[in-house]
C-alpha cells in the first residue's frame, strides 16, 4: 500500500530497467551491427577442433624435440652429428644432422635401465637438453671444433608444417578470446562496433552530418540554458580562427553535469550537428578493458581520430568512470582506470585549441570527479543541465510528437503539468509506450487517455494480477483512502490525482498526488502536510479495525526520512535550531550522503534528533486520526466506491467524498 509520489523533492521515479532509454534493449541511435555471440562461439569451436583434429592426424606425438643427457648432446657432437644449437639459460635446443633416438630402442635380450624404461622412444631431429651447473668450461671450444653452429635465435624445430600448426594453435585461442572479449565489450557498452582485432582501438562511434540523422538544437527542448552556454562553443568550432586571432584562448573541455536522461548526450550530438563538424563519441566506461593498457590506447585512437577530422567534438560519457579521484578506488582495476585517466588528461594538455577540437563530458557525480580534470585547459568549463520545468517538458513532448499521429483530444500541457520529475529520456519513454498502447488498442492515432495510461505504467509501474480475498481488498481500500481523504483535508497537501487498488508494482493499491506546478522551496506546512498524508493509511487502519498490518512499512519509512530531513538538514527544530546535522544529499543522484567517519555531533545532539523526529510523526500520527474520526463518513464513502469501481480519478474523489480540494497554503 505504497503511497507513490512523484515530486522530484522526495523520490524521481525509475522506470523499469527494460523500459528506460539506452537500456541495452531500446532500439538504439546507431551502431555497427554485431556479431551475433553463437555464431562468434561455434567460429571458436570449429577452429578448435579443426587444429586439433589435424594434429592428431598428422603428428600422433607431436613433432616437440626429444630430450637427451647431456653427455649424449655431447657424444653427438662429438660424432659431428650437430648442425646447430641455441642457448638460454642453462637450457640448450639444437638441431641433429641425423634425426637421433632416445631412449635407444630396445636391443633383444637386453632391458633398459630403471628410469628409462618407463619413457617411450622418440626419434627426432631436434633436442633439447640441460646443462649440468658444473658444466665445463672449455664447451665453446668443443662445440667450434666440431663446427657447431651456435645461433642466435631459437632453433625451428619440427617441420614447417608442424610449426605452423603449433604456432597456430595458441594464436587461434587469442584470436577466440578477443572474440569473446569483444562480445563482453559489445555487450555491456550497447552495440558498439568493434573489429576483432582492434582492441586498442578507441571504438569510439563516429555520427556524421551526412550518415546519420543530424541532430540540431531544434530536437534538444526545456533545457535552454545548458543549449544557451553551448552556442559559444558551436561558434567556436564553426570558425576556430576567429576566437584565437585576438589571442584569447578557446574552450578545451566542457562538463555537462545532470541528472540521467537529461540529454546531456543529445546535447552535444546537437552541438556537433549546428556546427557541422563530426562527433566522436565513448562511454568512458568502454575504455576501461580487462588488459591493462587498452584504455590508455584506447584515448589515445579516439584523440588521434579526432585530431585526423578536426575541428571535431569529443564525447566522453559517464566520465566519473574513470575520473574518479585517483587512489579512491577499489583495488583491482584501479591502476587501469588511473592510466587511462591520465592518458586523457595527456591527450587534453597536448592539443592547443586552434585545433579546433574541444572535448565534452558528461557525469551526474561531478564532486567524485579527480581534481586534475577540473584545472584550466581541461574541463574548466561546467554547464549544470537540469531537469525540466513544466515549460520545459511540453516542449520536450512537442519534439517527441512530431512524428506521432496525435488525436484531436490530446493536451501536451496537461500532460507537462502531470509530469513533474520526469526527465527527457523518461518524457521520451512515454511517447513511446503511449504510441505502443495505441497500437494495442487497434486505434489508428494517439488519445490522450493513451498517454495516462502510459504515464499510469511509467510511475506506478505495471498492473500485478494477484488474487485477493474480500477483506483484503477492504483493508487496502481503507488504507488508500485514508491517505487521499487526507489529501483533501489537510490545507497545502497535494492534489489526490488518483486512487487504486488495483495492484501495481510492488504496492497493492496506490494514491498518487502530485504537485499543482513544480515546486522548488518547501514551506513546512507543506512538509507537515506530507507527514499526516503519508501516516494516512496505516491511521485508517487503526481508527476502523483497531488493528495493524505491514501494509504500512513504505509509509513508515518516507515520512521518517521526511522528518528526519526536517530536523537535521532544513533547520525546522526550535531544540537544534538551525544546524547542519547531516550532509547534503547529492542533488543529481538523491543518494542518502553520508559524513564520513565520526559524526560532527554529540551523542546528546544524537538522542534530542531522535527526540525531534519522534514529536513531528507523533504530532502527524495525533492530527491524522482526529481528521479521520471527525470524517469517518466521506471514509466509509470512497471505500465503497473503491470496491465498486478500483480506480478513481480526482473528479470522481471529490464527487464520491463531497469534499472539496485542499485549501491552498
Ligand atoms: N531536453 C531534451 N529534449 C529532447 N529530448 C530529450 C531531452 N532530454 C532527453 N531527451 C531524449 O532522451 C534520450 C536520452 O537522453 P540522453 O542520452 O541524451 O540523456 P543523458 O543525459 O545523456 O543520460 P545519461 O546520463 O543516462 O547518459 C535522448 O536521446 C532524447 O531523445
Ligand atoms: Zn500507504
Amino acid at each position: 500500500m505504497k503511497r507513490d509520489d512523484n515530486s522530484p523533492l522526495f523520490r524521481k521515479p525509475v522506470p523499469p530497467a527494460n523500459q528506460r532509454p539506452g537500456a541495452p534493449n531500446a532500439p538504439s541511435a546507431t551502431g555497427t551491427p554485431k556479431m551475433p555471440p553463437r555464431k562468434a562461439w561455434l567460429i571458436f569451436l570449429v577452429i578448435l577442433f579443426t587444429n586439433y583434429f589435424l594434429m592428431r592426424t598428422f603428428f600422433p606425438d607431436g613433432d616437440a624435440p626429444v630430450t637427451v643427457p647431456y653427455t649424449v648432446f655431447k657424444q653427438e657432437v662429438a660424432r659431428g652429428n650437430v648442425k646447430s644449437i641455441y642457448s638460454q639459460g642453462a637450457s640448450i635446443e639444437g638441431r641433429f644432422n641425423a634425426p637421433v633416438t632416445w631412449p635407444p630402442e630396445d636391443k633383444a635380450g637386453e632391458e633398459r635401465p630403471g628410469p628409462l624404461r618407463e619413457t617411450p622412444s622418440r626419434t627426432a631431429p631436434t633436442f633439447t637438453t640441460t646443462l649440468p651447473a658444473f658444466v665445463d668450461s672449455g664447451l665453446e671450444q668443443f662445440l667450434i671444433a666440431n663446427k657447431v653452429e651456435i645461433s642466435a635465435v631459437p632453433i625451428k624445430t619440427g617441420s614447417a608444417l608442424a610449426t605452423l600448426l603449433y604456432g597456430f594453435g595458441p594464436a587461434l585461442l587469442l584470436i577466440g578470446f578477443y572474440v569473446w572479449l569483444y562480445r563482453r565489450a559489445a555487450q555491456q557498452g550497447g552495440g558498439m562496433g568493434a573489429s576483432m582485432f582492434g582492441i586498442g582501438k578507441s571504438k569510439a562511434r563516429r555520427y556524421d552530418q551526412e550518415q546519420d540523422s543530424r541532430v540540431t538544437f531544434n530536437d534538444v527542448a526545456g533545457i535552454d540554458e545548458a543549449e544557451n552556454e553551448l552556442v559559444e562553443v558551436v561558434d567556436f568550432l564553426k570558425d576556430p580562427g576567429k576566437y584565437t586571432r585576438l589571442g584569447g584562448a578557446a574552450p578545451k573541455g566542457v562538463l555537462l553535469v545532470g541528472s540521467p536522461g537529461t540529454g546531456k548526450t543529445l546535447l552535444a550530438r546537437a552541438v556537433a550537428g549546428e556546427a557541422g563538424v563530426p562527433f566522436f563519441s565513448m562511454s568512458a566506461a568502454e575504455f576501461v578493458e580487462m588488459i591493462v593498457g587498452v584504455g590508455a590506447a584506447r584515448v589515445r585512437d579516439l584523440f588521434k581520430q579526432a585530431r585526423e577530422h578536426a575541428p571535431a567534438i569529443i564525447f566522453i560519457d559517464e566520465l566519473d568512470s574513470i575520473g574518479r579521484a585517483r587512489g579512491q578506488t577499489a583495488i583491482g582495476g584501479s591502476s587501469e582506470q588511473e592510466q587511462t585517466l591520465n592518458q586523457i588528461l595527456t591527450e587534453m594538455d597536448g592539443f592547443s585549441s586552434r585545433e579546433g577540437i574541444i572535448v565534452l563530458a558528461a557525469t551526474n557525480q561531478p564532486d567524485v570527479l579527480d581534481k586534475a580534470l577540473l584545472r584550466p585547459g581541461r574541463f574548466d568549463r561546467r554547464v549544470v543541465v537540469n531537469l525540466p520545468d513544466k515549460t520545459g517538458r511540453e516542449a520536450i513532448l512537442g519534439v517527441h510528437t512530431r512524428k506521432v499521429p496525435l488525436a484531436k483530444d490530446v493536451n501536451l500541457s496537461e500532460l507537462a503539468a502531470a509530469t513533474p520529475g520526469l526527465s527527457g529520456a523518461d518524457l521520451k519513454n512515454l511517447v513511446n509506450e503511449a504510441a505502443l498502447l495505441a497500437a494495442r488498442r487497434e486505434q489508428t492515432d494517439v488519445r490522450h487517455k493513451d498517454f495516462l495510461d502510459a504515464l499510469e505504467k511509467i510511475v506506478l509501474g505495471p498492473e500485478r494480477p494477484i488474487l485477493l480475498s474480500e477483506a483484503d481488498r477492504e483493508r487496502i481500500a481503507y488504507h488508500e483512502s485514508g491517505h487521499a481523504v487526507l489529501g483533501l483535508l489537510v490545507p497545502g497537501a497535494d492534489p489526490v490525482h488518483r486512487v487504486t487498488i488495483v495492484p501495481r508494482g510492488q504496492a497493492l493499491g496506490v494514491t498518487y498526488q502530485r504537485p499543482q506546478t513544480d515546486r522548488y522551496n518547501y514551506p513546512e506546512a507543506y512538509l507537515r502536510a506530507r507527514i499526516i498524508g503519508m501516516l494516512g493509511g496505516r491511521v485508517a487502519e487503526e481508527v476502523v479495525y483497531g488493528t495493524r498490518t505491514t501494509g504500512a512499512e513504505n509509509d513508515i519509512e518516507q515520512a521518517t526520512n521526511l522528518a528526519r530531513n526536517m530536523v537535521t538538514r532544513w533547520g525546522m527544530s526550535d531544540k537544534l535550531g538551525m544546524v547542519q546535522l547531516a550532509p547534503r544529499q547529492n542533488a543529481f543522484l538523491g543518494s542518502a550522503a553520508s559524513f564520513g567517519g565520526d559524526k560532527p555531533f554529540s551523542e546528546e545532539t544524537a538522542r534530542l534528533i531522535d527526540v525531534e523526529v519522534h514529536r513531528i510523526i507523533d504530532e502527524s500520527h495525533r492530527e491524522a486520526t482526529r481528521l479521520l474520526h471527525q470524517h469517518r463518513a466521506e471514509l466509509d464513502a470512497l471505500v465503497r466506491a473503491l470496491l465498486e469501481r478500483e480506480t478513481l480519478d480526482e473528479q470522481e474523489i471529490l464527487e464520491v467524498t463531497g469534499l472539496p480540494p485542499a485549501p491552498s497554503l
